[in-house]
């Protein structure tokens, strides 16, 4: 079942188009990356589904979720969702916590605002969402700073699945950490989509991680997309140019995919 419809989405700055006429469907519990060189309209793409644009630029076409068009949808309606239904993770996970406040009270906040839940039960809940992105339950006591780049890419990811969101949409979430808590997030991604069958639209420069996870694939040049579909037969066989360009830039892409054929098991990425 289609869970998100994006139709004729087009992101405009003082009438200069950054985004221009993208269309794709994302079906429950499928997982879509969206590629493509840098400032091709990945973020701006995913930030319009969520009202997350910056002030200066304005979205026009359909983004159907339910098959209600979140473009038309008031702030405090987006608000709502956001969060719940639809949650974001970002690459700048810093930026998803206040350094003053503690792990925990991150957490508390977000359940008194989407629940009514006692406090202990507030506690309970954000502890085993910690455990379940497997840190502690005693960083709920700890503030950012004390936690690793990888520990709070974590946090943010249990903080983003807390209230069991149908798709989550994932922007670049390794792209600030070390190639193996780049890896062990990624796993982590997977194994918690799995679990909560929830959708992921996922941006990424790495095509590695899109062989491994991803369903379907949707290619970015320039603010449009030059080519979409499953990931076979975009990644084995790219029909545009820009595609081709792309995967021959990405030189571990047929190192991993002929591990995977093979069997392999050198490659992190692989296993
Ligand atoms: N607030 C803004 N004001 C002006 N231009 C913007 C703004 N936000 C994004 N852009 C421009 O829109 C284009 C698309 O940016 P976007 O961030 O979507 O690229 P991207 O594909 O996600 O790139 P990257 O992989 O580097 O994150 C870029 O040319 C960028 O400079």
């Amino acid at each position: 079942m289609t869970l998100l419809s994006v139709n004729h989405l087009s992101v405009q700055i003082a009438g200069r188009p950054l985004v221009s006429d993208v269309s794709f469907d994302i079906q429950q519990g499928e997982w879509l990356a969206i590629i493509g060189q840098s400032g091709s309209g990945k973020s701006v793409t995913a930030s319009a589904i969520g009202h997350l644009l910056a002030p200066n630029l304005t979205a026009s076409g359909e983004a159907l979720y339910m098959g209600e068009n979140l473009l038309e949808f008031s702030a405090k309606k987006m608000r709502r969702l956001r969060g719940t239904s639809i949650s974001y993770v970002f690459q700048d996970y810093q930026g998803s916590f206040t350094p003053f406040h503690t792990i925990g009270r991150h957490f508390d906040e977000f359940l008194k605002t989407h629940f009514r839940l006692p406090k202990r039960e507030r506690r309970n809940r954000a502890e085993r969402a910690l455990e379940s992105v497997g840190l502690k339950a005693e960083m709920y006591g700890r503030y950012p700073f004390q936690l690793s780049g990888g520990q709070l890419q974590r946090s943010s990811i249990a903080l983003a699945l807390l209230a069991k969101p149908d798709l989550l949409i994932v922007d670049e979430p390794t792209a600030a950490l070390d190639s193996i808590s780049a890896f062990k997030v990624l796993r982590l991604l997977a194994d918690l989509q799995q679990e909560t069958g929830c959708a992921m639209l996922f941006i990424t420069h790495d095509l590695r991680h899109v062989r491994k996870h991803a369903d379907q694939i949707i290619v970015m040049k320039q603010g449009a997309i030059v080519e979409q579909g499953d990931k076979e037969s975009v990644l084995d066989r790219p029909q545009h140019p820009y595609t081709q360009s792309l995967i021959a830039a990405s030189p571990s892409l047929s190192e991993a995919s002929d591990l995977l054929r093979g069997g392999g098991s050198v490659c992190h990425y692989c296993n």
